[in-house]
């Protein structure tokens, strides 16, 4: 096994939970999800790293996850986008990486026991031994991850899909719908989509009172994905309740599972979680399947929902909930990403807040 991008990372160790990612492209939007916080991602996709690093695919600012985990690492770049190439770029963001893994039988060993806390160490004295008991030292449940990602100013979000990659000419005509962002750990694309179907957005932090985001009279807003469990922030929890009923609402992943407990639901741990660009999810009101982009350890619980809500969507893999609704009260939540990045565009964000 090696590292990538070694004297920086000398002296390093991080413990965090190990998820395996089946996208087969997508490396950078991944490694800038914020929702990836407190987790070492796998790739299941062997050879990673050709087409290099590009300006325009960065989910956020920066890379929150613990570190990347590759079969292969590519020996050379070629894009006509690429500026940088992974090594570097990691390097410079002194994230860690290692590559020449079996992660064939790590993502076996995942799948049977369920998602584990693994330790990257460059500290070559510690005995396997020192690594188990480091392992045993850290959980990401009960842990509040969005504060280290969230912005901590409100903002303006103004930029659209470039033109180049905009698959969607079906836009809505007519009125521009000030969209309040709630940013758990938001990813850029949803931004880029909501400005590209006609909003003005504005950002705020995690910790922005309902009581002024009322006074700024939105017409909509949108609580967005975000790193770990939904359960350790019931800050944001209340944040959402106060403003159910009083303005239409839409959630994505981590704010899907906000408005599922602020409903009253509950959310519970997967045993390994959705990470990956070919999650079927049907729409059980049109029969629709789209292939979808998905990224949680997560979900909420049906069973657990108060009378008059709706599970609209099913992931298909294994049944659990992908989607809700609350129709009377204006709300619609989807455990996935309409917005992709990386991943296919069948469930574009336009769709489904047009329908609010
Ligand atoms: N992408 C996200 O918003 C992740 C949601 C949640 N924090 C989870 O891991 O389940």
């Amino acid at each position: 096994m090696a590292p990538f991008g070694e004297p920086s990372h000398l002296g390093r160790k991080e413990l965090k939970l190990v998820v395996f990612n089946t996208s087969l492209t997508g490396y950078q939007e991944i490694l800038t999800d914020p929702s990836y916080a407190g987790q070492f991602v796998l790739m299941t996709c062997p050879h990673i790293g050709n087409t290099g690093v590009n300006f325009g695919d960065e989910e956020s600012s920066q890379c929150f996850l613990g570190g990347l985990v590759i079969r292969s690492l590519s020996i050379g770049t070629s894009n006509w986008r690429c500026v940088e190439s992974l090594g570097d770029y990691l390097t410079k963001r002194n994230i860690m990486g290692i590559y020449d893994v079996d992660t064939r039988a790590i993502t076996r060993r995942l799948r049977q026991d369920g998602s584990l806390i693994g330790v990257l160490s460059t500290e070559e004295s510690r005995t396997d031994g020192d690594l188990l008991q480091m392992s045993r030292s850290w959980d990401i449940v009960g842990v509040d991850l969005i504060g280290d990602v969230s912005c901590t100013s409100p903002y303006e979000w103004v930029d659209k899909t470039e033109s180049d990659w905009d698959f969607n000419t079906n836009k809505r005509d007519g009125k521009t719908f000030n969209v309040i962002a709630y940013d758990f750990g938001i990813k850029h694309n949803i931004l880029r989509r909501l400005a590209s179907h006609g909003c003005k957005i504005t950002v705020v932090p995690a910790t922005w009172p309902a009581s002024e985001t009322l006074i700024m009279k939105p017409d909509g807003v949108l609580f967005s994905n975000g790193p770990g469990d939904p359960s350790a922030v019931p800050y944001a929890v209340q944040t959402v309740k106060e403003l159910l009923g009083k303005v239409p609402v839409f959630g994505i992943c981590m704010g899907h599972q906000l408005l599922g407990q602020a409903l009253g639901g509950k959310t519970f741990k997967m045993k390994f979680g959705h990470h990956g660009g070919n999650h079927p999810v049907r729409d059980i009101r049109s029969g629709r399947v789209d292939i979808s982009a998905q990224n949680h350890n997560y979900a909420v619980d049906p069973a657990t929902l108060p009378e008059g809500v709706e599970v609209t969507h099913i992931n298909l893999n294994d049944g659990t909930c992908a989607g809700l609704a609350f129709p009377s009260m204006k709300i619609m939540s989807l455990q996935y990403h309409p917005e992709a990045s990386p991943g296919p565009h069948d469930s574009d964000l336009g769709k489904q807040y047009t329908a609010l």
